[in-house]
């Protein structure tokens, strides 16, 4: 088994370079399946366990892909097949992206059910009735999901999501970009990644209006090309490597951060007293010597995102004062509270809200990661912890960063990653050596 070993005490300082999005990244690629004509050639693409599993649900679907050197090409114009098994989908939620592309291309799309994840439920029923709205008929049964258009084509529709998901926004953005006719889709995300989908599709030939708008129109075409593309930095990145500069008490560019991008983010410390300086290659964060508690609701963007939610707890647990995190965006993203309470963290859960009495006298614990923010928040706190901090199951933090623990030690965290041999062995070398010294 993998752990993450952090020992607590070091000021941060120096520079950390953000890769491109996790989350732009994802239905980016699965839009490149709607080019029948031509290559794809995206980059800045992060080494990211989630890259490498949608690398492999295009390759099932039988498109040439290749990923070197943080570019992934895509030729998706053979024939492609219309399912998506749940061996992907289970490793990575964000498989279920392909449907929309599929139905475009195929007419046809079998992918399998989601389900619920540790965040929560996760339903998608928005991403369902937007296909049904361009006429496909959607049928669930034996662990799949199975969309068809008639006469092999989706029709343009109006339609109003009940919430502005992000994913059945990209899902019916993709599926309206081959529809016939005028596709209106109203209440929709307003998110960074959806604003990289539309502009990567229009490069690819496509007519999408409004992107980061409440509104987006999408005009169909008869057909669509592989096209060249660079992916935006990652915000959420960029944010917690903000936090872990406010909460260390360093100071620290993040170089490739967008400020636009983080705008609630950057409020929300700048309240708990953290400093911010543009610079022309990213932001530079200095922490100060004592935070702030404040109030933090999660919201859609521009709202606070939740994808900070368990990053900014950890910043949180080390403020003076009491603090209320409110979770509005999925029902049960509190799952890292226990593994924070093992760390001695002063804090309690009441319905969709926790609340920290601040500063807690933070310990060094063994802790499991719950999800990827959790196993970023956890690393996080151990910053600051006393003591040594070990973070196990380190597949969830491989889904959404890259070299995290080597980029934490180029700004001087005392932080290693390794098998638990490795850690049996440190721990006979000290034992020996505080034997000699004895
Ligand atoms: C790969 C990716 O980009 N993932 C992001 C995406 O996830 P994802 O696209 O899954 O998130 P959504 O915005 O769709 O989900 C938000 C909420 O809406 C609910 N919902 C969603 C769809 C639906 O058809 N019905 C429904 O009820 C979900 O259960 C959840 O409670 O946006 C989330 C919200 O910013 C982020 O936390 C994720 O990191
Ligand atoms: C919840 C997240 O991702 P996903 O939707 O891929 O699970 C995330 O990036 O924090």
């Amino acid at each position: 088994m993998e752990k993450i070993i952090v020992r607590g005490g070091n000021r941060l300082s120096g520079t950390v370079k953000v890769e491109g999005a996790k989350n732009a990244v994802l239905p980016v690629i699965a839009a490149t399946l709607l080019a029948s004509d031509g290559k794809s050639v995206i980059r800045d693409v992060p080494t990211l366990s989630d890259v490498y599993t949608i690398n492999e649900v295009l390759r099932f679907l039988n498109a040439e892909v290749g990923f070197d050197n943080n570019t992934v090409t895509v030729d998706a114009s053979r024939e492609l097949k219309v399912e998506a098994p749940f061996e992907y989908v289970r490793k990575m939620r964000a498989s279920v992206l392909v449907m929309g592309s599929l139905l475009a291309r195929n007419g046809r799309a079998r992918v399998a059910l989601p389900g619920g994840c540790a965040i929560g439920s996760r339903p998608i029923d928005q991403h369902l009735k937007g296909f049904e709205a361009m006429g496909a008929t959607v049928k669930v049964g034996n662990g799949f999901i199975e969309a068809e258009a008639p006469e092999g084509k989706l029709h343009g529709a109006k339609i109003y999501l009940d919430f502005p998901s992000v994913g059945a926004t990209e899902n019916i953005m993709m599926a309206a970009t081959l529809a016939k006719g005028t596709t209106i889709l109203e209440n929709v995300a307003k998110e960074p990644e959806i604003v990289d989908l539309a502009n990567f599709l229009n490069k690819m030939g496509a007519k999408v209006r409004g992107a980061g708008t409440g509104t987006i129109r999408i005009e169909g075409v008869d057909v669509l090309f592989g096209a060249e593309h660079h992916i935006i930095p990652d915000r959420i990145e960029a944010g917690t490597f903000m936090v872990a500069a406010a909460i260390t008490g360093g100071d620290v560019l993040v170089k490739g951060a967008v400020p636009e991008h983080a705008t609630s983010l950057i409020a929300k410390m700048e309240e708990m007293g953290v400093q911010f300086i543009e610079e022309e290659e990213g932001v530079r964060v200095i922490g100060p010597s004592e935070l702030k508690a404040v109030d933090i609701k999660t919201m859609p963007h521009p709202g606070f995102p939740t994808d900070m939610q368990s990053q900014m707890m950890a910043l949180l647990l080390h403020a003076k004062g009491t603090s209320v995190i409110t979770e509005t965006v999925f029902e049960n993203r509190f799952m890292h509270v226990e593994e924070f309470r093992r760390m001695n963290a002063d804090v309690k859960i009441e319905g969709r809200s926790v609340i920290m009495e601040g500063p807690s006298n933070l310990q060094g614990a063994e802790v499991a990661a719950t999800d990827l923010r959790a196993a970023a928040a956890l690393i996080l706190t151990g910053l600051v912890a006393d003591g040594i901090t070990r973070v196990t199951e380190l597949k969830h933090l491989d889904r959404g960063y890259v070299d995290f623990h080597k980029k934490l030690a180029s700004l001087g965290a005392d932080i290693e990653r390794v098998t638990e041999a490795d850690e049996d062995m440190s721990t006979t070398e000290q034992t020996i050596i505080t034997d000699l010294n004895a």
